[in-house]
């Protein structure tokens, strides 16, 4: 035999030894499930990545947990919890006391394992989560109210100028601009102005989707980023004639460059400056040194904008086209809009005067419920000790520690016991009802997730959402153009939720 014959027939013998390992000897080997998913990560890398452009993942496992039941292994390492049929457990996966590890190999799909968000181990994200946590206390966040309203009127003054102007307004990117800029007047020194795009970066725009896409290649290949970093800028350039892959190079550099400024200025912020996320962490007393390095800092600068983009953006989308297809909800929303007092209707409705309003509260959250911000399932690991799962019929099933556990928002937003005719737009199912019902729909809404490692802008978000719908909603008048459910629908799970690739958007005309 020769030496190739021999290092094929090794490797087939491998092949086969871990295909029978890990359908009839590996401690998940009883968990119900696709053979084919329990044999080889390539399933879930096919529903990832190649199967309908991609972002299928999500969707093939609620089918089998319609074939196989509440609990499946989805790949040879992880089991799910389907949380339609079973939605206490999130409690228990992710509750406070229970301070889980994250999956690395999920979680690598962002490129940045030194951001708090994609940290692993749950000792090193308590120190790296700390270092940031007063920032994004309701106190602080508060402060940056103004600095809101100021991009808030921004985005007004544009839908003005396509109001007479007779444009059409691509309001999902527009959204995009506004979260962008919001998000990066706290966290950097150097705020972006995307508001200032003549059309609201829809190159740009497209890009991250694009980029988004990128995740599930890097959570299974893991070169994928590297590469992408490795290319120099005049191939960029011939790459993409539209100069949008170039703005993201640039984009993406900033971030270096305003790192290394919050390090060199050390907190000595020119007057009037506020304090940005990149200053607290370079002059943190919490942080390790280690945790101080540039690198660690331009990923969690670069995270933190990332989270507070798409996920409120695609929030606003979805709240808008519901609004305008639904003329009651607008209609009851408008006219608590109406009666609330201010001095002039020129100015902005302040959030604290907003967030007394019930309806507004219940359209938001509705639209939280309806969107699910984040769709990609969030997987959790005990690298200590055993873990079990007891269906509600009553079957136990007991896992080795370093087994990974995960479950996924929409299935306990779009649960029909909780939510009774889900995936319609009821503002007023969080008004109306009996007090337990009530309390019942508050436990399982989950959209900033739960526990250690629930969202930490979750108070910047709420502040953005309720300033803009708030004031947007009682100042202008619009209807949908060309826009469908289609538009705002969740087609592809790239950790956030994705319309189909040829969607137009969200997009209006200003009545
Ligand atoms: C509608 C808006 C938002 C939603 C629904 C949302 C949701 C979430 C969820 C579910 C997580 C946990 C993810 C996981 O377990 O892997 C998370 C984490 C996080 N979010 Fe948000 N987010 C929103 C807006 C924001 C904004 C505006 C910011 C920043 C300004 C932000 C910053 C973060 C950070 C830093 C983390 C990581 C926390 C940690 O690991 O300790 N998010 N978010």
């Amino acid at each position: 035999m020769n030496i190739s014959s021999t290092i094929l027939l090794i490797l087939l013998s491998y092949l086969a030894y871990l295909l029978i390992y890990r359908l009839f000897l590996h401690p998940l080997a009883k968990v119900p499930g696709r053979k084919l998913a329990a044999s080889t990560s390539w399933h879930e890398f096919y529903y990832d990545c190649v199967k309908g452009n991609g972002g299928q993942h999500a969707f093939k496992i609620q089918e089998m947990h319609k074939r196989y039941g509440p609990v499946v292994r989805i790949n040879p390492r992880e089991v799910h919890i389907d949380g339609r049929v079973d939605p206490a457990f999130w409690d228990i996966l992710y509750s406070n006391s229970n301070k889980l590890d994250k999956d690395s190999f999920y979680y690598d799909g962002f490129g940045a394992g030194y951001s708090a968000v994609s940290t692993g181990p749950a000792d090193l994200h308590r120190a790296r989560r700390g270092a940031m946590a007063n920032y994004f206390s309701m106190t602080n966040i508060r402060r940056y109210e103004p600095m809101v309203l100021q991009q808030i009127s921004k985005l007004f003054q544009r839908l003005k100028t396509c109001k007479a102007n007779d444009e059409v307004v691509d309001l999902g990117n527009a959204y995009r601009c506004l979260a962008t800029d919001v998000v990066t007047s706290f966290a950097l020194p150097e705020p972006k102005t995307m508001l200032d795009y003549p059309d609201f970066g829809k190159d740009f725009n497209r890009l991250i989707r694009d980029f988004a896409k990128l995740i599930t290649f890097q959570r299974h290949l893991k070169i994928v980023f590297p590469l992408l970093s490795a290319i120099p800028d005049w191939l960029t350039v011939r790459m993409d004639s539209t100069g949008a892959s170039l703005q993201m190079v640039d984009f993406q550099r900033s971030y270096e460059k305003q790192t290394q400024l919050a390090i060199d200025r050390k907190g000595k912020l020119p007057e009037g400056q506020p304090i940005s996320i990149l200053d607290t962490l370079a002059t943190s007393t919490e942080l390790k040194d280690r945790d101080k390095l540039r690198n660690r800092i331009v990923e969690e600068a670069r995270n933190t904008v990332g989270a507070g983009t798409e996920t409120t953006a695609s929030t606003l989308s979805v709240l808008t086209y519901h609004l305008l297809s639904n003329p009651a909800c607008l209609v009851k929303l408008k006219s608590e809009l109406n009666d609330t007092a201010v001095a002039s209707s020129n100015q902005l409705l302040d959030f604290r005067t907003l967030e007394r309003l019930p309806y507004l509260n219940a359209v938001i959250s509705e639209a939280l419920r309806l969107t699910n911000p984040v769709t990609g399932r969030l997987p959790r690991i005990n690298p200590r000790a055993p873990t079990s799962y007891t269906t509600p019929s009553g079957i136990t099933y007991t896992f080795p520690p370093g087994t990974v556990m995960s479950m996924s928002m929409p299935d306990l937003h779009f649960n029909s016991s909780i939510f009774p005719d889900p995936h319609a737009f009821k503002p007023e199912r969080w008004l109306e009802g009996t007090w337990e019902q009530k309390a019942r729909m508050q436990q399982f809404f989950v959209p900033f997730g739960k526990g250690s490692r629930a969202c930490l802008g979750m108070e910047s978000a709420r502040m953005e959402l309720l300033l803009t719908a708030g004031n947007l909603f009682r100042r202008f008048e619009m209807e949908l153009f060309e826009t469908t459910a289609r538009d705002v629908s969740w087609a592809h799970d790239f950790f956030a939720p994705f319309a189909p690739f040829d969607s137009a958007g969200l997009r209006v005309t200003m009545l």
